[in-house]
């Protein structure tokens, strides 16, 4: 658990980077730090490994006072992570990954034996170890800098824009690579970003900064996207706020319609009728087991509803995937609607675009 109440940090010349600052950081969960750049969101983090001290409040790791504990203590409970991650150029990622057990006197054999742990645990192929910094990808760098953050297990982990000297697709893969590691480790975290996105994607809770250190709103990524606090986190927030939020709720979150479901061997008619009472000019068919077989047009009926009628559905979404995916599929679906299937391919209605909006509401 890491607490600050009422900090401020002044420097010297005058600057206030952070006024009156508090929160709480439960255990195991991550805080993003967010706000544009000079908010005061580095300044924040290096107060908690004491790189900077603060002017005035009071900040405690697991109860105890930072400024009260020996520096050097307080940092082996502490990892941390940043951009420019400083691995050492002239040793090997092993070596780099062993530094902190090394300055806390392990045994040889026990920091090898944890150094190969960590080189599995963040994705890195066993060989890699050997090599030295120059001779790995940004990717790959990060994920050393993010091992040997966690080698002596620390229980709090400081992350400084951790991802963000890598392109898009290699920081959406880290991130999402992260987030398996913590489900396990379960480390007390503080992360720094300017990208609203990483925020939302990396925060159990998300702090929005402004200008000055002054914290805006502090809450869960679905509450501050569904009610900024104000009209800073608003704009900050982005023209795309309602796309943000979306990606976050499930399609398990709206009841999906049950939709002019129609067996095989049903007759025109009845199917024209099952259509008109949906207000649908068409009809899903379900097969007896109730798997999806597809959907056809009323007026390509002839005689009763065969299994050769059926056309695939062009959208398909699982109750897990979230509402922007199913938005993004109904946008190439003829018919207008997704069908919900399960894991066997079993039907479990329709989701549409007003109830992807309602859910909005
Ligand atoms: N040593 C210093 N002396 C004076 N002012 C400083 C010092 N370090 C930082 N500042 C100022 O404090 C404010 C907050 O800086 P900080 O680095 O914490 O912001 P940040 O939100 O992390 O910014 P960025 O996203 O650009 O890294 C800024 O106005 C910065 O210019």
């Amino acid at each position: 658990m890491i607490t600050f109440e009422q900090v401020v940090k002044r420097y010297p010349d005058g600057t206030v980077a952070v006024d009156d600052l508090s929160f709480e950081v439960p255990e195991g969960e991550i805080l993003v730090l967010v706000g544009p750049s000079g908010c005061g969101k580095t300044t924040s983090m290096r107060m908690i490994n004491r790189m900077i001290e603060p002017t005035s409040g009071l900040i405690r790791v697991d109860g105890r006072d930072v400024m009260a504990t020996d520096p050097a203590e307080l940092r082996r409970g502490i990892g941390y992570v940043i951009q420019q991650i400083g691995l050492f150029p002239h040793r090997s990622v092993a070596d780099n990954i062993g530094t902190v057990p090394r300055l806390l006197g392990w045994q040889q054999d026990r920091t090898d034996e944890r150094v190969e742990e960590l080189v599995e645990v963040v994705g890195l192929r066993a060989e890699l170890a050997e090599r030295y910094p120059h001779q790995l990808s940004g990717g790959q760098r990060q994920r050393v800098g993010v091992a040997r953050a966690l080698a002596a297990d620390p229980p709090v982990l400081l992350m400084d824009e951790p991802f963000g000297a890598v392109d898009p697709i290699v920081r959406g893969h880290l991130q999402e690579e992260f987030l398996r590691l913590q489900a396990e480790v379960r480390k007390t975290i503080v992360f720094v970003t300017h990208d609203i996105d990483e925020a939302i994607v990396m925060g159990d809770r998300i702090a929005i900064l402004a200008e000055g250190g002054v914290l805006q709103q502090l809450d869960t990524p679905v509450k501050i996207l569904a009610r900024p606090a104000n009209a800073f986190v608003e704009e900050f927030l982005g023209a795309e706020r309602e796309l943000r939020r979306l990606a976050l709720i499930p399609v398990s979150e709206v009841t999906a319609d049950r939709g002019p479901v129609v067996r095989p061997g049903t007759d025109t008619d009845e199917a024209t009728r099952i259509a008109a009472a949906a207000g649908t000019d068409w009809i899903a068919i379900v097969d007896g087991d109730n798997t999806v077989a597809g959907w056809s047009y009323v007026t390509d009926l002839n005689g009763v509803v065969g299994a050769s009628d059926a056309r695939p559905f062009a959208a398909t979404v699982l109750a897990g995937d979230s509402l922007r995916t199913a938005l993004d599929v109904l946008v190439a679906s003829p018919n207008g609607v997704a069908v919900r299937v399960g894991p066997s391919g079993s039907y479990e209605g329709l989701v549409t675009r007003e109830l992807v909006t309602e859910a909005l509401r």
